[in-house]
């Protein structure tokens, strides 16, 4: 009970306010899995009359003492952040009975962005690619205000909430830069997404808004390939430095060959200059990549390409 007890009491005022009784949440279906956790669709009704809002509920799968304490920095994280671009925090859940608790974000209807991309590339412009990609540009901008680094920027952690919206998810790896560093060191590597990663990253565990600038450049070739799973970036990065690799070796071929500057070919019809903007995220030297906003004026000149 103390454990349960000093999780609630953590919570600060504003958080605890934001309570959904367990009672009101009604099920309706499973969304996905991800990093530790299952999300699941809920209509949360307390009038009991179907008129209530629907939400995106986050729960552990196991409750490892360590999945528990990643969870309530995700909690932490995702309640501190407001901004257009980033999924809303709505409030938790605290179920009585049960240890669990369940994280209430706000739904949207399209889901990740692959799957947007698989349904509807056939009719997607590339301005629209291009408002998606200024608008996930603008969440990193908010972001790293917040001393945040996401170190999962990935398509499959990008949300569409419309056919002109699309938010940033999924702050299961996100960590706070000290303030008396430009980076953040992790220890445990865990479930890494690599073909995302800096070499910094790769080589030295190291992660920054820089090592992010990295990753929105793959999120961006991504994109750019519509998401297909035959142009992804594990596929393709696998394909260079051979597939057969035990896992413990696919770190070091990866980062030997973006030291030669291997880097991912151009997307089929992907425009130059965005081409241009992927290989700038993709300096081997972390001082030489782009910043956020330097990206935002990169991207708004593109834009401005498509419509004449
Ligand atoms: C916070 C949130 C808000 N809205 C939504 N809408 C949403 C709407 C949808 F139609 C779908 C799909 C679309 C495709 N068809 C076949 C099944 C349902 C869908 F997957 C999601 N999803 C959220 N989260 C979420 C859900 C599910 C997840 F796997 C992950 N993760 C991904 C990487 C780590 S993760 O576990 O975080 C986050």
């Amino acid at each position: 009970v103390s454990e349960r007890d000093s999780f609630w009491r953590a919570l600060s005022k504003q958080q605890q306010q934001e309570v959904y009784e367990e009672r009101h949440l009604k099920f309706i279906s499973s969304l996905g899995k991800g990093n530790f956790g299952r999300v699941d669709l809920c209509r949360y009704d307390p009038l009991g009359d179907n008129t209530g809002e629907m939400v995106a509920v986050k729960q552990l799968q196991s409750s490892k003492q360590s999945n528990m304490a990643d969870f309530q920095r995700e909690i932490q994280t995702i309640s501190s952040l407001h901004c257009d671009y980033i999924v809303k925090y709505r409030g938790i859940c605290y179920s009585a009975g049960r240890l669990s608790m369940r994280l209430v974000m706000e739904f949207l209807p399209f889901g990740s962005l692959i799957s947007y991309m698989e349904k509807y590339k056939h009719i997607i412009t590339t301005r629209r690619m291009l408002l998606f990609t200024s608008q996930i540009c603008k969440g990193m901008e908010y972001l790293q205000h917040m001393r945040y680094v996401h170190r999962d920027l990935a398509a499959r952690n990008i949300l569409v909430s419309s056919d002109t919206l699309v938010k940033i998810a999924d702050f299961g790896l996100t960590k706070i830069v000290p303030l008396d560093k430009e980076y953040y060191r992790v220890t445990q590597s865990g479930e890494s997404p690599i073909f995302w990663y800096a070499p910094e990253s790769l080589s030295e565990y190291k992660f920054s808004h820089k090592s992010d600038v990295w990753s929105f450049g793959v999120l961006l070739h991504e994109l750019f390939s519509y998401c297909e799973l035959s142009r992804n970036p594990k596929r393709l990065s696998l394909h260079r430095i051979g597939g057969d690799i035990q896992s413990a070796m696919m770190t070091v071929h990866l980062f030997n060959v973006l030291k030669e500057n291997w880097r991912l070919p151009a997307p089929a019809l992907c425009p130059p200059k965005v081409y241009s903007m992927m290989m700038q995220c993709w300096a081997f030297n972390s001082e030489d990549r782009p910043t956020f906003s330097i990206l935002q004026d990169l991207i708004e000149s593109s834009l401005q390409d498509e419509r004449e």
